[in-house]
């Protein structure tokens, strides 16, 4: 955890008087922890007490005067302080002060941010030309008529599925596949048709070798096997097959879906009725392979693995040499119909992998998987780049800025991002928001649609995990696609709200991993068909692969885990030539660096801050935000500002969230939760980026502010998963404690080794909580 700042945070005597810092120790206020480490050291020699300011910064005790402060909790000391979320500091009295962690830290959105360290060059506007679409269907005359598909398949993609023209890949590929027995890696930019570029020629191929052969049924055997990280993307292939085999001469191909989290006696059952073409996740698939006899995979000629990157970075590397194996075994047997033999299918299994980046994950998939493979790239050009070599390109259309926000301002900043969107665009506009663990969706969903309609959805439970981990809980109430066709209508299960707070007509989802199978499944159904304004908070569950129509922008709320993440988030919008946008949150400070050293392939814009909250906030009042708030609160907390309307209508907004923090046991407890789950996030970052996303310069006070959260970071007691209302002496708080308190960390030197060795101390501590997967809720 953070205990850098911490170690400032705790056990910190308050001033006799609350009001009375004039300045933050040897002139730093916020900044990083190793100065305020230092400053902390240099006080406790000189064994005078201290307290913290609004912020959670340090601030000595030896003036009296106030008369520079910056006006950060704007409480005069006349005003009644009963109030629940009045701010308590000082003794009237003037005698010795206690710490009172009681007490809740008020303090401006607007005061004490630190300022952006880089210059602003070029900012971007929104409304700038977009540049020419490099994943869209090709304009120059190309047709899957003439690149070697059987004509009923070319004319059912035009006719029946509204695709006239091939894209780069497509064009590339597809002849390719149809005529060549090699193994092949497809490699193109997001939202290109990678899907339908390994599924036309599969399809193609069994079409056309029943056409020399006997007619082929349900049960001559599995063809084809695609494997996909994630149960929604699985969905997702299985969908797009079976628009393309809903042509009449390809009825008789029967494709199966089994995923993780589905029932697998059902699953089994359907595996007996027999099927030609599987989509699966890996887990589920092993499983099958070893325990369900019926499946027969002796005839398998293709294995897709789509997403390979994600299939191994998921950890699925044993479980696809399992499947690698069993597939040889079984082939090795021969087919086990042999009146299919010499059909015209491939001699040998041909292995497709599939991915919009390349990295080392992918090429070890490879290296296992693949034999003599074909590299098939498309060669549509970037303008940005000019000859296309760049493997980490985002569709050239899609525009791409960066914000640079001090923590405290994030949640208006976002607030006044989403209300801007749907101001301009309204029907059919969807908005994804990435965040980086379960529990900071689950607090901003609460936030933004700000219930105190106890009628409205009701949390949904949090019952299975992530990806496929959870494979062998058969306990869920889950469907198939083909049994939910059968399914009486009932009320949605979606994770879906109203949401007041962006816009009252657009609804609101959520979507993680700690979510039932069921309601993910629903949610992502219900976003997808939602006809009016969308906005989808998630992690990066929904980050690969899905292919959700009228997203015009990503917003990365958190930043991505690695490149590679960043590339398939934002490639949730502008796809298939189609516009789109994307913004990416950084804090002031060393994230800045983060497009030109990470990113650097990609061309991101700056949009500036002020300008983001003014547009946001400075036309029509909030509509979801309460104006029954106490005007006492308001005097006190609200403070001088430059008086703009964009202003004071962004800090009635962060007052309106901390208010139903403080109002509520639930909505506190979501927060606290978000809070500490979002700093174990952000220590999880690649090590080669943990100069940029470095946990040590994390303000932990202004961070909690952006979750609606008051007290002092060491103060926040997070409550134990899964007992509503119940609050658990958080471990973090333990360890927490035990930092500032134990004399053989804190008291001897201020000299640099002691400061290295105790930066060191506490990444180390950072892993271990880190280790403890379970304990923090990404996914
Ligand atoms: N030739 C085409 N013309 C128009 N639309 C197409 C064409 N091919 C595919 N599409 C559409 O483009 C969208 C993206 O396709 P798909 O999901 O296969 O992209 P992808 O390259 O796999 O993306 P990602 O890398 O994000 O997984 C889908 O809506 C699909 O229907």
């Amino acid at each position: 955890m953070a205990e850098p700042d911490i170690l400032v945070n705790f056990d910190l005597a308050p001033a006799a008087n609350g009001f009375g810092a004039s300045s933050s120790i040897n002139g730093i206020r916020g900044g990083r922890w190793k100065d305020r480490f230092r400053a902390k050291k240099r006080l406790q020699n000189k064994r005078k007490p201290s307290f913290l300011d609004a912020d959670g910064n340090q601030k000595s005790t030896n003036t009296k005067s106030h008369s520079n402060q910056k006006s950060d909790t704007p409480v005069g000391p006349d005003h009644d302080r009963s109030s629940v979320g009045r701010s308590k500091f000082g003794n009237e009295h003037g005698g010795a002060p206690k710490p009172n962690h009681d007490q809740p830290i008020i303090s401006s959105i607007f005061s004490s941010n630190p300022a952006p360290v880089t210059k602003i060059e070029k900012t971007g506007t929104e409304d700038s030309a977009p540049a020419i679409p490099t994943n869209a269907p090709l304009k120059d005359g190309s047709a899957f008529s003439t690149m070697g598909l059987a004509p009923a398949l070319a004319s059912h993609l035009v006719n029946n599925m509204n695709i006239s023209a091939p894209t780069s890949i497509q064009q590339i590929a597809v002849p390719q596949l149809i005529s060549s027995d090699s193994d092949a890696f497809i490699q193109a930019e997001t939202g290109s048709g990678k899907t339908l570029t390994y599924l036309l020629p599969l399809v193609h191929r069994i079409y056309t070798a029943t056409l020399n052969g006997d007619k082929l049924h349900r049960d001559s055997g599995c063809f084809a096997v695609i494997l996909a990280p994630t149960r929604e993307l699985g969905r997702q292939i299985y969908t797009v097959l079976m628009q393309l085999l809903s042509h009449p001469s390809l009825h008789w191909l029967v494709p199966i879906l089994i995923l993780g989290g589905e029932k697998k006696k059902s699953e089994k059952a359907r595996i007996r009725k027999g099927g030609n073409i599987l989509v699966a996740t890996p887990g589920r698939l092993a499983d099958h392979l070893s325990n369900t006899t019926s499946l027969n995979v002796g005839l398998v000629k293709w294995l897709v693995l789509d997403e390979g990157d994600r299939l191994m970075e998921l950890g699925f590397e044993e479980t696809l040499q399992q499947i690698l194996t069993a597939l040889n075994e079984r082939a090795q047997k021969g087919p086990s119909n042999k009146s299919l033999a010499n059909i015209g299918l491939p001699d040998r299994r041909i292995t497709v992998l599939c991915s919009a980046t390349m990295k080392a994950s992918v090429q070890k998939l490879g290296d296992m998987s693949l034999k003599d493979a074909l590299y098939l790239k498309s060669n549509q050009k970037s303008e940005a780049t000019g000859d296309g070599s760049k493997s980490f390109q985002a569709p050239a259309q899609l525009k791409q800025a960066y914000i640079v926000s001090p923590a405290k301002l994030r949640l208006v900043t976002l607030a006044g991002i989403l209300r801007r969107a749907f101001i301009r665009k309204k029907e059919h506009m969807k908005v994804i928001v990435f965040f980086s663990c379960a529990d900071s969706v689950d607090f901003h969903y609460e936030t933004f649609r700000k219930t105190e309609d106890k009628e409205q959805d009701k949390p949904v439970s949090d019952t299975s995990s992530d990806e496929e981990q959870d494979e062998e809980d058969e306990s869920e109430e889950t469907e198939v696609v083909e049994v939910e066709k059968k399914k009486p209508k009932r009320p949605s299960l979606a994770a879906k709200s109203t949401a007041p707070l962006i816009d009252p007509a657009v609804s609101l989802f959520k979507l993680h991993g700690s979510l039932a199978q069921h309601i993910r499944t629903t949610t992502l159904n219900d976003f997808f068909h939602e006809k009016d304004g969308a906005v989808l908070f998630c992690t990066d569950v929904a980050s690969r692969g899905l292919d959700l129509p009228n997203v015009d922008l990503v917003v990365q709320y958190d930043p991505p885990y690695s490149q590679e993440d960043y590339i398939h988030r934002i490639g949730r919008t502008a796809r298939a030539g189609r516009d789109g946008r994307a913004l990416l949150f950084l804090l002031p400070g060393c994230e800045e660096s983060y497009p030109s050293q990470v990113l650097g392939e990609q061309h991101l814009t700056r949009r500036l801050a002020d300008e983001v909250l003014k547009k946001g906030f400075g036309n029509a009042p909030l509509p979801g935000v309460s104006k029954n708030v106490d005007p006492s609160w308001k005097r006190d907390f609200m403070p001088k500002t430059s008086g703009a309307k964009w202003e004071q209508e962004a800090i009635e907004f962060h007052l309106d969230v901390e208010r139903r923090v403080l109002a509520s046991d639930e909505f506190s407890n979501i927060a606290k939760r978000a809070f500490q789950s979002h700093i174990r996030a952000y220590a999880t970052h690649v090590a080669a980026e943990r100069e940029i996303f470095d946990i040590k310069q994390l303000h932990l006070g202004h961070i909690a502010k952006s979750f609606g959260l008051r007290e002092r970071p060491g103060d926040i007691k997070v409550p134990a998963r899964g007992k509503s209302g119940a609050v658990a002496s958080s471990s973090a708080k333990r360890k927490l404690d035990s930092i500032d308190t134990n004399g053989d960390e804190t008291q001897e030197t201020q000299d640099e080794e002691e400061l290295r060795k105790a930066a060191q101390m506490m990444r180390k501590k950072m892993r271990e909580h880190m280790n403890i997967a379970s304990e923090f809720n990404i996914g």
